[in-house]
């Protein structure tokens, strides 16, 4: 017999090859999977009663015979009568089939699936493809179906020995890398590895005298009982690891598993694992992989489950997922969605039940969950819900605490006069030693913030939290990292203050890209006397525009960093610097400020004689001279300004308490911190 594929458009074998291109080796899962289904059908049916046959071994076999420049796959499942060739492989049958492929046409995956061509994709590498089969049916006969890569095929019948089907494939010239073993061997474990019946591939090898030989038993290259499939109560902890290590054979072991099993009101399986996270999220490798049905089907598994998820490894096995479609369908697609949040619970529950059930082993684990868990927070708002009960805040003394836990600790503490509370926080805890001491002298204590995402987490807690700021350390001096009431007013005249931020500021060394500004503050005689502080607000932009770049952003980035020098007033050594230099400073002053004051004198007296009158009624000599008194004051301050920024300081204490704070800040290297050990020396003889 003789007939046309029922295809209504011209043609579906140039579609197939032209749209299925980059995506051909797919061939081989399709048949393998038919083969397997076919195989299911009859175990099914033997099961009811309704096959009373022979099952015999039940494999799927593959072979390829280079000569012939055939691939076969062999099953002995239920096969087909000719009436079923004609049903389910020659009616392709979907109708409006133009409209249908113009709508797909930049989507190869959702023509296969969509229509149920898995079986066409075999002519993306082949010239001619065959069916023998013979169904379980009692009576049937055989068939051989023919098709050589257009619309007609032939469809005999035929005699043949045992029940199945096999399915040859005369490869075209341009897919003969599809007859090498090596090939089809790899494409068979990508694939089919974990498939429920058994996949004959050539025989197994062994060494016999020096040499590799044939034996006569088959090379099985499937495990048709992956973990995954079973119940979690006939698994041990080491069957886990153990089916980690033949999914990513290279890999450390993972710290936990979550065994996923929802029957309703999708189906879905899968076993996911928690890596040993580096902090580094570029470097997770290990995908998790998707099957559907044992059949393994991709490892980008974006858009089904939530972005910071894909830093799990594992298997995900659902029907459910439909997977010939494109990715933007799938993001939309309502079961998609419920399995993505559907894991993000599970996935949640199982860090809360570890916590639950063995914190001191959570605690440990910590810094390999805790990238991945701030991932979660930051990225899925259910999922920042959940983690409150179980993220922990590590500090600076390796102790761990839930958010609650934390609040009640620094409660009492750390709240402001303005009744914020106030989360102290260090990003490294050897640079930042001495803020760090220093807020724990005062009875605060210090969050560790060391991590890869910590600078936007902080940014997220600060919103989430009610009443509450996150300062570093180092951000202010001790004293005022926690306002808690007015801080005692600084006693100095505008011209003290002038000339101790010259004597301040001339000493302290030029770094590249750094800019000072000096400050004053009271902070009491028993206080360091100067401390070198970085603004919050400022570094939290650098920060952020390093990370991001572009924009806004940028034009911080392009800013210098900006410290303060924070001169106390109160203390004593500052006092004697300002006693010091003071009086030799406001001596070389001194002179500009008489003329100042002596100018600033005349002009009050003259304008206050010119009150009430009208322009014309003032002399022109008046006039003229509060012009030129105007002219001078600017002259004298300009001159003042002059001797301010020329006033050259040589007092080695100055310098020293400037690097003693500047240490403090790990701001002094390189020649500075030599001069500064060498003074040390120096000062100390
Ligand atoms: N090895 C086989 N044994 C018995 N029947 C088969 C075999 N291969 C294919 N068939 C029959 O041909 C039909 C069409 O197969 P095809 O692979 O094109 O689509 P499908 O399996 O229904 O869908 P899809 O492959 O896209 O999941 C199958 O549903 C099955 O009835």
């Amino acid at each position: 017999m003789k007939g046309n594929i029922g295809v209504t458009s011209d043609n579906i074998f140039p579609v197939i090859k032209k749209f299925l291109y980059s995506d051909h080796e797919i061939f081989l899962r399709e048949l393998v999977s038919n083969a397997v289904d076919a195989t299911q059908k009859l175990k099914t049916l033997a099961s009811v009663g309704e096959f009373k046959g022979e099952l015999g071994e039940l494999k799927v076999t593959v072979s390829v015979d280079k000569q012939k420049k055939t691939i076969t796959v062999s099953d002995r499942g239920i096969g087909m009568t000719a009436e079923e060739i004609e049903k389910y492989i020659n009616q392709i049958a979907f109708s409006g089939a133009e409209e249908f492929l113009d709508k797909y046409k930049d989507d190869a995956n959702a023509i296969i699936g969509h229509f149920g061509l898995g079986f066409y994709s075999a002519f993306m590498v082949s010239k001619q493809v065959e069916i023998y089969t013979l169904s379980h049916k009692e009576g049937s006969k055989a068939a051989h179906w023919s098709c050589n890569g257009d619309p007609e095929y032939t469809l005999e019948e035929i005699d043949m020995k045992g029940r199945g089907t096999d399915i040859v494939l005369h490869i075209d010239d341009d897919n003969l890398d599809f007859l090498e073993d090596a090939k089809i061997s790899g494409l068979l474990t990508k694939y089919c590895k974990f498939l429920p019946i058994p996949i004959a591939f050539g025989k197994k090898k062994e060494w016999k005298d020096g040499k590799e030989v044939e034996t006569e038993e088959d090379n099985i290259i499937n495990e048709v009982a992956p973990a995954w499939t079973k119940k979690p109560s006939d698994l041990k902890e080491e069957d886990y690891t153990k089916f980690y290590q033949t999914l990513y054979p290279m890999s450390e072991d993972p710290l936990f598993h979550i065994h996923l099993n929802v029957d309703y009101p999708f189906n879905l399986t899968g076993i996911l694992y928690f890596p040993k996270v580096k902090n580094n999220i570029e470097l997770q490798r290990n995908k998790i992989q998707l099957y559907c049905n044992q059949v393994f089907v991709t490892d980008s598994v974006e858009g089904i489950v939530p972005e910071f998820l894909t830093l799990l490894h594992g298997v995900i096995d659902s029907p459910d997922i439909p997977l010939n479609v494109s990715r933007s369908y799938l993001q939309s697609d309502g079961n998609v969605k419920k399995i993505s949040s559907h894991i993000t619970k599970k996935v949640a529950d199982r860090l809360q039940e570890i916590f639950k059930n063995d914190r001191t082993q959570f605690e440990e684990k910590w810094d390999s969950l805790r990238l991945f868990i701030i991932y979660g927070m930051l990225s899925d708002e259910k999922f920042y819900e959940r983690a409150e009960k179980f993220v922990l805040f590590k500090n600076t003394e390796n102790k761990f605490f839930t958010f609650e836990e934390y609040k009640t600790l620094i409660k009492d503490n750390q709240t402001d006069k303005e009744g914020n509370l106030i989360y102290l926080y260090a990003n490294d805890a050897v640079e930042q030693h001495s803020y760090i001491q220093a807020a724990r002298d005062k009875g605060y204590d210090v969050l560790l913030m060391d991590g890869q995402l910590d600078i936007h987490w902080v940014g997220q807690l600060e919103q989430k939290f009610e009443k509450s700021r996150f300062v570093r350390v180092d951000s202010d001096i001790v004293e005022k990292l926690i306002r808690k009431s007015d801080e005692p007013k600084v006693e100095l005249s505008d011209l003290q203050r002038e000339s101790l931020t010259t004597v301040f500021s001339s000493q302290l060394p030029k770094l590249d890209k750094t800019e000072f500004i000096v400050t004053f503050e009271n902070i009491g005689a028993e206080a360091q006397p100067l401390v070198v502080t970085q603004n919050e607000f400022m570094r939290r932009m650098k920060e952020m525009s390093a990370m991001q770049g572009g924009g806004m952003m940028s034009f911080y980035g392009e800013m210098p960093d900006s410290y303060n020098l924070v001169v106390n007033t109160a203390h004593p050594l500052v006092d004697k610097v300002l006693k010091d230099e003071e009086t030799k400073c406001i001596a070389e002053l001194a002179p500009f400020e008489a003329k100042l004051q002596e100018l600033k004198t005349r002009r009050d007296a003259l304008k206050e004689s010119h009150k009430g009158k009208k322009d014309e009624e003032i002399p022109q000599a008046e006039k003229e001279e509060l012009e030129a008194i105007d002219k001078q004051s600017s002259e004298a301050t300009e001159s003042k300004k002059a001797v301010v920024s020329n006033y050259a300081v040589n007092n080695p204490e100055v310098r020293q308490l400037i690097d003693l704070a500047l240490l403090a800040n790990n701001l002094l290297k390189g020649e500075a911190l030599s001069n500064f050990v060498k003074r040390s020396i120096q000062l100390m003889k």
